[in-house]
């Protein structure tokens, strides 16, 4: 059963990155001590960037074996696969080459996939096959709408509940074909961490923790298992 969301405000969105690097490198290494490989999945987006370097230059200095960590993605781009706008690609340049991390499953590119459906598909398999069933920890930025990964307020999308990827056509945030973990795939998460900075998606914050109706604010339709965390810095804080 998911509990109370946690809020953490940090001033800035560089000391929010700052923090949720040094969480992530905490869970991680405990997780390791216990025995357990982790399994994560990544965000796209701005701050998720700003994490991803923390994390290079914090690595070092920790006990995180990143060869033993698997690397998932909420969601994807459906573009060419050195498209600068690949969200795997981005994580790789930012930090995933540079701490050693192997065990990394993209969302398959259009070299990948005919079409999204197919690439959502494809996921799901290989989800099914590598994956352990629940994500430790899932991460997730919001759009100023309330979107989590690429479940767009409105979209069909969120209403799927029998499969754990999905293809989307017409994104309202470019480019417009992605693939996206669903709501189901996104919720079998022991831990969820919201990572949202500027006054932008206040809105959608303080919605999304005030109990909008999820095809309003997607993000209301997320909670982990054990743990919900909302990292934000003060600007999107600020409406609540
Ligand atoms: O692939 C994507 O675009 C992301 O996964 C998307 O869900 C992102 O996290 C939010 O749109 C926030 O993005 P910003 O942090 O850049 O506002």
């Amino acid at each position: 059963m998911s509990t109370e969301p946690r809020v953490e405000v940090h001033e800035t969105s560089s000391a929010l990155a700052t923090a949720v690097a040094g969480e992530l490198l905490t869970r991680l290494a405990d997780i390791q001590s216990a025995g357990r490989v982790p399994q994560i999945s990544l965000t796209g987006g701005t701050i998720a960037e700003d994490i991803h370097r923390e994390l290079a230059r914090l690595s070092a200095a920790s006990e995180v074996d990143w060869s033993k960590v698997v690397v998932w993605f909420g969601d994807e781009r459906f573009v060419a696969p050195d498209s600068p706008d690949r969200n795997v690609g981005q994580a790789r340049a930012a930090f995933l080459d540079a701490v050693g991390a192997t065990q990394i499953h993209p969302m398959p590119s259009t070299a990948d996939a005919a079409d999204v459906d197919a690439g959502a598909a494809a996921y799901a398999a290989t989800l099914r096959e590598h994956g352990s069933g629940e994500f430790d920890v899932m991460m997730l930025g919001i759009g100023p709408d309330g979107h989590i990964a690429s479940l767009f307020p409105g979209f069909p999308q969120l209403d799927v509940t029998d499969e754990v990827a999905v293809g989307v056509t017409g994104s309202p945030k470019p480019p417009p074909e992605r693939i996206s973990l669903t709501l189901a795939a996104l919720n079998r998460s022991r831990s969820v961490w919201f990572l949202v900075a500027g006054s932008g998606k206040a809105p959608a914050v303080a919605s999304a923790l005030g109990g909008a109706d999820v095809h309003e604010i997607p993000a209301a339709g997320v909670s982990g298992r054990e743990e919900t965390i909302w990292f934000l810095d003060r600007e999107a804080a600020s409406q609540l």
